[in-house]
């Protein structure tokens, strides 16, 4: 009868990783690609840039800076694999105006092609507490971060529906997937992120095109050295929970989710939990991914949250605390026996 009920749960195992990639997206390929990254000319878009291009694709930059686009451009050139490879370099502000966006995106698709791959990366934080923070800057946080993503999203949706494939990557932050001390004026615009990608991604999927929100934890870039400069002393604290991860790492995983069609993307252990946790009724792009869930959810949610809400301990929490005692006590009374 034991045994029965073992291969069961084999067969059933085997058979849910066997019909696993009928319901995955198929990959997308790389070498000869169009990739456009936003914020590709610092920190983790410029990484993302040269992940692809290593990878064979043909980059597009977008950002403000005409300089800083160009010193990229050339680092970027140093990694190409073909001699065919072209790095573009656009100098627009992706939260300015919508038509200046889709124009700079037509003369880009009309030098490389259609856009395979959008990487939304421009991006920017200001950390304080609510009182400190100046009104404006919630404004341009939540332009840059979040209208910033839609404009060039809302320029190429259209191509990648009608070529039947396509990416979009939208670059969120474990702090859009929990509000954080100092974080009121940022993290909103990373949880926006989320709500336009769910819904997107349900409207786009019959046409094969997949969305990636990536959430990474803090990363070393001037970036984040910036924000640092100003960071509220708790920000710091709770923030140091998870570790500071190296750019290079942080676009390897991003590059490799969004290549597969994933919906979520995290980086490290406290990313996955954290992912886990948060996942609501996000997408599920693979059937191991919703097991996962299934599994984990209840568990780290009743013995993290409260370590992370400093004020309480849940009813829950003491539940399954009182469970997991009652088990070790019952097992050792029948190991004793
Ligand atoms: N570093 C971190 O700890 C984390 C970062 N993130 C997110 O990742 C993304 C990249 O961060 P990071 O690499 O640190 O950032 P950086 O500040 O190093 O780079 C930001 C990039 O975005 C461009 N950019 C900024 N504003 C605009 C704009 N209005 N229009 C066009 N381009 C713009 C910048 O170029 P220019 O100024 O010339 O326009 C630059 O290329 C951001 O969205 C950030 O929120 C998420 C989690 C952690
Ligand atoms: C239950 C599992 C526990 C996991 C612990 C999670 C700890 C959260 C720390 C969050 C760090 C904030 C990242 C924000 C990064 C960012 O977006 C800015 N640096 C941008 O510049």
């Amino acid at each position: 009868m034991l045994l029965l009920a073992a291969a069961f749960i084999v067969a059933f195992v085997l058979l849910l990783y066997m019909v696993s990639p009928l319901i995955s997206p198929k990959s997308l390929k790389l070498p000869g690609a169009h990739v456009v990254v936003t914020g590709g000319s610092s920190g983790i878009g410029k990484c993302i840039a040269i992940e692809c291009y290593k990878q064979g694709a043909f980059i597009t930059l977008i950002a403000r800076d005409e300089n800083k686009l160009l010193q990229t451009k050339k680092e970027i050139e140093k990694y190409s694999v073909n001699d065919k490879q072209v790095v573009l370099c656009i100098s627009v502000d992706v939260s300015k105006d919508y038509e200046q966006v889709e124009n700079v995106l037509k003369q880009a698709q009309e030098k490389l092609g259609p856009v395979d791959m959008l990487v939304n990366c421009a991006g920017t934080s200001v950390t304080g507490k609510f009182e400190d923070i100046e009104v404006n800057s919630f404004e341009r946080l939540m332009a840059v971060n979040y209208l910033g993503s839609v404009y060039p999203s809302r320029a190429v949706i259209a191509t990648m529906k009608e070529r039947r494939m396509g990416r979009i990557v939208f670059v969120s932050s474990q702090a859009g997937q929990l509000g954080l001390f100092g974080y009121t004026a940022y993290s909103p615009t990373k949880f926006a992120l989320r709500g336009l990608a769910e819904a997107l991604q349900m409207e786009v999927k019959p046409y094969n095109v997949y969305v990636t929100v990536a959430y990474p934890p803090d990363t070393d870039t001037p970036g984040f050295a910036e924000e640092s400069k100003t960071k509220p002393l708790e920000t710091k604290l709770i923030s140091e929970t998870s570790s500071v991860c190296q750019a290079e790492q942080v676009a390897r995983v991003i590059v490799k989710d969004a290549i597969q069609g994933n919906f979520n993307s995290s980086v490290g252990s406290d990313g996955y939990m954290l992912s886990i946790l948060t996942s609501g009724m996000s997408p599920v792009t693979s059937i191991t991914e919703g097991l996962q869930q299934d599994a984990f959810v209840e568990l780290y949610g009743n013995n993290m949250r409260p370590l992370f809400d400093f004020s309480w301990i849940s009813l829950k929490t003491i539940l399954s605390l009182v469970l997991v005692g009652a088990c070790i006590t019952l097992g050792a009374y029948l190991g004793h026996k």
